[in-house]
């Protein structure tokens, strides 16, 4: 049967999204707003109530004529006579449920990868989930994220069947549009998307599914149709240059600069001796206003600080909202865990019309996502120049945008074409910025030009090339040092000449060719002597600078990432040194954001027999509890462990009311000092994925939690250790470990803090109700606080 899966709701039952509301009159809401096919997706309820409420919510899906599936349940689809039901890879298999249900019943199966998917559409499912797209609060126990990127793959990997598709994961109203348009494959497209929390959870269920059909129906601001190579490119593009350097010195464009501070003077006046006019503000909820120049969005994350992911991804929000351009410099993007985790995160959270980086940066970019398969996914260090052709090339196609791989020769595609470019001055690897600043040029010329984002970064590339080269031709220019002034000069003299109509200055001075592909085998993983692995995550390879070879100039120079670097980390000891020196009472150096997608509780072996020697016991359980109440209601994750569980008694009876509900991922006893067992271990995201931010009570603080601290930190995952909520045999201990803790990075912060870091806003869904708990528990926080404040 054909079904619209446009805009597919899945409901859900528990109290954090459905917030007291009867799931029936929610469901019809959505149905005025426009839902197309609806899934009843029961996990708390018994069978008998699971029946009852399908077959209410029958009556109302029939009224709208809209198919009415069952999740999981062949039996409750079969006892209300439901249109189909949506079956997971562990529920019943297709072959079974068909066997079941009525010939034309829909049936639907989940899918996370190619094989899986491939499987469904020869079974002869009607449709496929894919997912997950984002990591989400509402399912936390998924496979895998696999983002735009592994959509496309597994939609490109059926492309040939008329099967249904659908994504589902995180999706809202700021990401449904991109979710459409990067996911599309060029034979396949999905047909729509399934939506939780985005519905059932708003205020007004018709108004938010309208929203979606809005969207649905348009494409983003910022889609773009790549031009097909003309029958001479290169020459094509070349005659275009001029006006367009030309129309970037008119427009005098706004360029927001979200940049590492080490380059940040240098790279404001490039911008304005070219003509633009740069803002640099890494304030990320100043974009709302600033995105209203309609000029470029820059990010570059050279010196990363704990801040700046949620500070770019409101920035590129703001910008993607708008359509106006945005470019990302994964500046280190292989170097380290935060690093790689901040590309899947910005990767993930938003739209970039030029990704520019040097072969390992754009390398780690492109193993970002869960699911791959074309493309240069792993290889050796260095790559040829047809590779980091194709690179660019797949990349960009990948992505539906423009990518610029700098090396020795700059690699220009937008998924179509693909220009190398040989300009530029081996004074350029000398000077700290000269890299980060063509980001910033390419900015300039995005916003100015934005019909062909190609022959716009080109035209901003050559024009900073061939001023660097005529700078270092200056008499009086002897080295680095005085090559800069020069070349700023310089800059601002073809700025002038282009002002004035006379392009001159450009006349034979282009050093580009066209990248011809087309009889070039399309890279592979195994193509470069490295197994295919279509559907697991793909290695990313480590190395953090291009290698090529030096012999000319280097765009993006490694010494330059190198000193960025170092400084970004003699800065980070220089601040830690003198923070422990001069420890600042009630200063936290660390700033960090809970984002609430991400929290985690871990409850470390709050046991009977620890009851009479660990000090201030009952303030710990007490703040325990809280938490535990807490994450509840904000259906956050929680893993408990205890030590030797036979010897030791189970977690304390005090807790135990508190220790069931899908939230409770894990209740593992273990021999290991750490919590991050086998088993807990599994349960974890895996590296790819955003990390969690793990909340530690429990004891002893300077053993167990100061163990599972260090193992989650060296994993990736942000920890925040409640001062009121861990203890230990010698209370003196507490004070050692935490300050060890801290220093490892991670966070030491109080219960109420915490709690209202996750809430972010007095409009949370769930304000009122941890507010409560908060107001309701007042005294016992006050009792914890005041014994285990003095650390
Ligand atoms: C449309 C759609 N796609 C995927 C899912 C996920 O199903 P499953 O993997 O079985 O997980 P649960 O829903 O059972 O948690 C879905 N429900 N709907
Ligand atoms: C059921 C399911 N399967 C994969 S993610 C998911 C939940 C999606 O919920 P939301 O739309 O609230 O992110």
């Amino acid at each position: 049967m054909p079904v619209d899966l446009s805009l597919y709701l899945v409901t859900d039952s528990t109290p954090a999204i459905l917030k007291g509301r009867d799931l029936c009159t929610v469901v019809e809401s959505a149905l005025q707003g426009g839902v197309t096919v609806v899934q009843y997706r029961d996990k708390t309820n018994d069978t008998g109530v699971q029946v009852e409420t399908a077959r209410k919510l029958h009556q109302v899906t029939k009224k709208y004529n809209v198919p009415l599936l069952i999740n999981d349940r062949v039996d409750v689809a079969l006892a209300i006579g439901a249109e189909g039901v949506h079956l997971g890879q562990d529920d019943m298999s297709f072959i079974e449920a068909k066997k079941l249900l009525p010939e034309n019943a829909i049936i639907g199966i989940s899918t996370s990868s190619i094989e899986e998917a491939r499987k469904a559409t020869a079974d002869g499912a009607d449709y496929i989930g894919i997912g997950t797209m984002f990591a989400t609060s509402t399912k936390t126990n998924t496979k895998s994220v696999i983002g735009t990127a592994g959509t496309q793959v597994i939609l490109d990997a059926i492309k040939d069947s008329p099967i249904g598709t659908v994504s589902i994961g995180g999706i809202n109203h700021s990401n449904v549009q991109r979710v459409l348009y990067q996911s599309q494959s060029p034979k396949k497209a999905l047909d729509g998307v399934a939506i939780v929390s985005a519905i059932v959870a708003a205020d007004d269920p018709k108004a938010s599914a309208e929203h979606f059909v809005e969207l649905i129906r348009n494409p983003p601001r910022f889609a773009q149709v790549s031009n097909p190579p003309r029958a001479n490119e290169a020459e094509a593009l070349l005659n275009e240059v001029p006006q367009i350097i030309r129309k970037m010195v008119e427009v005098h464009p706004l360029v927001h600069n979200m940049i590492n501070f080490v380059v940040s003077n240098f790279v404001a006046n490039v911008a304005l001796s070219i003509g633009a006019s740069p803002i640099m503000s890494p304030y990320g909820d100043e974009a709302t206003d600033l995105c209203k120049f309609d000029g470029a969005l820059l990010i570059n994350m050279g010196t990363l600080t704990s801040e700046s992911v949620s500070n770019y991804l409101k920035a590129i929000t703001a910008y993607n909202d708008r359509g106006n351009p945005v470019v990302y410099d994964p500046v280190g993007a292989a170097a380290t865990h935060i690093r790689r985790n901040a590309v899947t995160q910005l990767m993930a959270g938003g739209y970039f019309d030029l990704i520019k980086g040097n072969e390992g940066e754009i390398r780690q970019v492109w193993g970002s996502s869960a699911v791959q398969q074309r493309g240069v996914d792993s290889g050796p260090s260095t790559l040829d120049g047809n590779q980091k052709a194709m690179l660019a090339r797949d990349l960009a196609r990948r992505e539906r945008n423009v990518v610029l791989l700098t090396g020795a020769t700059d690699y220009l595609s937008d998924g179509e074409r693909v220009i190398a470019v040989e300009n530029g001055h081996p004074y350029l690897g000398q000077v700290t910025g000269t890299g980060c600043a063509i980001g910033t040029i390419s900015g300039c010329f995005l916003a100015a030009h934005r019909s062909d984002r190609l022959l716009a970064v080109l035209s901003g590339i050559l024009m900073y090339e061939i001023a660097a080269e005529n700078a270092a031709a200056k008499e009086y220019v002897r080295g680095p040092g005085s090559f800069v002034p020069s070349f700023v000069d310089e800059l601002y003299a073809i700025r002038t000449a282009a002002a004035n109509g006379d392009d001159s200055w450009f006349a034979g001075r282009a050093k580009i060719h066209e990248v011809k592909l087309d009889n070039v085998k399309p890279t592979t993983s195994s193509s470069l002597g490295f197994p295919a692995s279509p559907t697991s995550p793909i290695p990313v390879p480590r190395q953090f600078f291009s290698s090529t070879s030096t012999t000319r100039t280097f765009y993006t120079n490694p010494s330059i990432l190198t000193y960025n670097l170092v400084t970004a980390a003699i800065m980070a000891v220089t601040t830690r040194a003198s923070r422990i020196r001069k420890k600042p009472p009630n200063v936290t150096m660390q700033v960090t954001n809970i984002k609430p997608g991400n929290p985690a509780l871990f409850i470390c072996d709050i046991q009977d027999k620890f009851r009479n020697g660990i000090y201030e016991f009952p303030n710990l359980v007490s703040t325990t509890e809280k938490m535990l109440r807490a994450a509840s209601t904000l259906q956050i994750p929680v893993f408990i462990t205890t030590q030797n569980r036979a010897k030791l008694g189970n977690t304390v009876p005090e807790l135990q009311q508190h220790l069931n509900g899908p939230h409770i991922r894990a209740d593992v006893d273990k021999t290991l000092f750490s919590m991050i067992t086998p088993e807990i271990e599994k349960l974890l995201p895996a590296p790819d994925s955003a990390p969690l931010d793990v909340i530690i009570v429990g004891i002893e603080t300077h053993i167990c939690v100061t163990q599972t601290t260090l193992d989650l930190l060296e994993r990736g995952h942000r920890v925040y250790i409640l001062v009121d909520g861990v203890s230990s045999i010698n209370p003196e201990e507490r004070g050692i470990a935490l300050a060890r803790l801290r220093d490892a990075g991670a966070v030491v912060t109080s219960s109420e803090s915490v709690l209202f870091e996750i809430l972010g806003d007095a409009a949370h869904e769930s304000f009122r109700a941890v507010s409560g708990l908060v107001k309701e528990t007042k005294e016992t926080t006050k009792g914890a606080l005041g014994v285990f404040s003095k650390i």
